[in-house]
């Protein structure tokens, strides 16, 4: 085989479930080489106008190819142009034009002031970094006057590689010749593997050295096991085609449960009003994560009980009677909220964050629980309420207290923190429910910071040590009959989805476009199977084995039912 990629498999990490046989092509260069090195003409106002006309462009381009595209990319499509055209950014590149910076230098340095913002607040946030450089490199793209990047389109079926995919590469893969993906980069809750579960197209991501491999080669890639065979042989291809041949199995709607009808709340994560307006359109049951931060960024003063109570009520009315449930401000000493004059810390992570800033500013947190209150009032919503980085039962009963008293009577706290999973019990006898994080549990299990990409295998939810703290969270919640769910990314592998099932959660939040995939897994297996499933992967002693281990299971389900 030509090629620098020595080896004849290569791991990465499955987002997208599925088998796929088929050569790979690599996508044209997408990225601007040396954003910010363009030359420095024309007045600061000449220049500001050519940057806002290049995100014009940019913005206009997204939008040029949302008309046939699937709702998933509609949704991608319309975000990386509402970023384009954000005042926001246009202005942070004027400020950096009046201190002398090209047109090109000034708009490089714009969005890396929003990515270092973005990055601090972690997680979803942070993971929109890279749609936000996209924007960059389209615009600067732009400003150079070089034609945009295109996927290729053979005429035959091929698996698509790249270091890393823009939503607008991966916004309208439904209609081309590109039957996989495969990535250098990305996580499970990057665009592309959210686009890629959406569309039903196996995905890879975080595979070292996906992007070297020649176009041409044949790869066998397997988007539950993120395991990619290279040029395998006649015998392998023969098995993958014969899989593939199978008939399709009927998708499920409605209301999540398992194949014996057990329930299981199948719920959306969201961030913003736009995401909410999203979100309402999928077949979910109502929201189990809306995390409110962003009415709290970018601004000098707290936003007032009037102005907070306006915004949770248009999200309230697109979710009719359905539950939301909404996450008190997770801020802390590394998130830009100037109002909150946080103290500088070595370790922020570790420091005063989530519930934690309550007791250093009661404000904030009584000001949104009064506008929540006021909220539910005028609508038919059935909000639900929780605090983030709950550690000890005191926290969750003074936040309990504190929710009761602005009227709320849903009040739960979310588990992200080890101390909470063990003592979950003394938790649960504060609260209604409790909803599980594993983005901050993995983190803080592992002692392992979940922005940095080289630790993902301690971050890998299929750790044992995370299984069992889930475990130890489902039975107390079980032991008590109160609601149990899960709202960090893991919920959205459909696999995984299952085993939590088996460890007792008994709903599942997750961005909407997994939903599907999700309800259809639980759908073919019965409840003792997801049991099942769950302690064969406790049973295992590394990440790898214990996902092994219940794909087993599942498989053999599956087998029998195709037989
Ligand atoms: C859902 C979670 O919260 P966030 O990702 O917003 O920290 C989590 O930690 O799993
Ligand atoms: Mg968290």
């Amino acid at each position: 085989m030509p090629t620098d990629v020595a080896a004849r498999e290569l791991v990465g990490r499955g987002v997208s479930a599925g088998l796929v046989c088929a050569p790979v092509l690599r996508l044209v260069p997408t990225a601007a080489t040396h954003p910010g090195d363009g030359p420095d003409t024309g007045t600061p106002e000449e220049r500001l106008s050519r940057i806002v006309a290049a995100l014009d462009a940019v913005a206009h381009d997204m939008e040029a190819r949302v008309a046939g595209a699937p709702p998933a990319a509609v949704e991608v499509l319309q975000m990386t142009a509402e970023l384009a055209r954000d005042p926001a950014l246009a202005s942070a590149a004027e400020s950096h034009l009046r201190s002398g910076c090209s047109a090109e230098g000034a708009l490089d340095a714009a969005v890396e002031d929003f990515c270092a913002q973005l990055d601090a607040l972690g997680g979803y946030l942070a993971e929109r970094v890279s749609d936000l450089r996209d924007v960059r490199d389209r615009a600067t793209a732009h400003l150079r006057g070089d034609a945009q990047p295109v996927v290729p389109s053979p005429g035959y079926p091929y698996i698509l590689a790249a270091r890393d995919l823009s939503p607008a590469d991966t916004a309208t893969l439904g209609e081309s010749d590109v039957v996989g993906i495969l990535t250098e980069e990305g996580g499970p809750t990057s665009h592309t593997a959210i686009l890629a579960r959406s569309l039903g197209l196996p995905a890879v991501v975080a595979c070292d050295r996906a992007a070297a491999i020649p176009d041409g080669t044949v790869v066998v890639l397997d988007g539950s096991t993120g395991l990619v065979e290279l040029e395998p042989d006649e015998e392998r291809r023969e098995a993958v085609r014969r899989e593939l041949a199978a008939p399709a199995r009927p998708t499920a709607t409605g209301p999540g449960r398992t194949r014996d009808g057990h329930p299981v709340g199948l719920l959306a994560n969201i961030g913003t009003v736009a995401d909410a307006e999203r979100a309402a359109s999928y077949d979910g049951e109502g929201v189990g994560l809306f995390r409110t931060e962003f009415l709290f960024l970018n601004r000098a003063d707290r936003p007032d009980v009037a102005e907070q109570t306006a915004i949770y009520t248009r999200v309230f009315e697109l979710f009719g009677g359905r539950p939301v449930t909404v996450r008190t401000l997770d801020a802390g000493s590394d998130k830009p909220i100037a109002f909150l004059q946080l103290q500088p810390e070595e370790n922020p992570a570790l420091g005063v964050r989530g519930i934690r800033l309550a007791t250093t500013d009661r404000a904030h947190l009584v000001d949104q629980l009064t506008a929540l209150g006021h909220a539910q009032r005028a609508t038919a919503v059935r909000l639900k309420v929780m605090a983030p980085m709950v550690s000890t039962a005191e926290e969750a009963r003074d936040f309990v207290l504190t929710a009761r008293a602005a009227g709320l009577t849903e009040v739960g706290v979310m588990v992200e923190v080890p101390a909470a999973a063990l003592r979950a019990t003394d938790l649960l006898a504060e609260v209604d429910f409790v909803s599980i994080g594993t983005n901050d549990l993995s983190q803080y299990t592992f002692a392992a910071d979940r922005m940095v990409s080289g630790l993902g295998n301690l971050l890998d939810p299929w750790q044992p040590a995370l299984l069992d703290l889930v475990a130890t969270v489902g039975s107390a919640a079980q032991a008590v009959a109160k609601p149990v769910g899960v709202c960090g990314e893991a919920a959205a592998d459909p696999l995984f989805a299952a085993v939590l099932v088996g460890l007792g959660i008994t709903s599942l939040s997750m961005a909407a476009p997994a939903l599907q995939g999700v309800r259809d897994q639980l759908a073919v297996l019965p409840r003792s199977l997801c049991q099942e499933m769950a302690s064969a992967a406790r049973q295992a002693t590394s990440a790898g084995a214990a996902r092994e281990a219940a794909l087993g299971l599942a498989e053999s389900v599956r087998r029998l039912a195709d037989a």
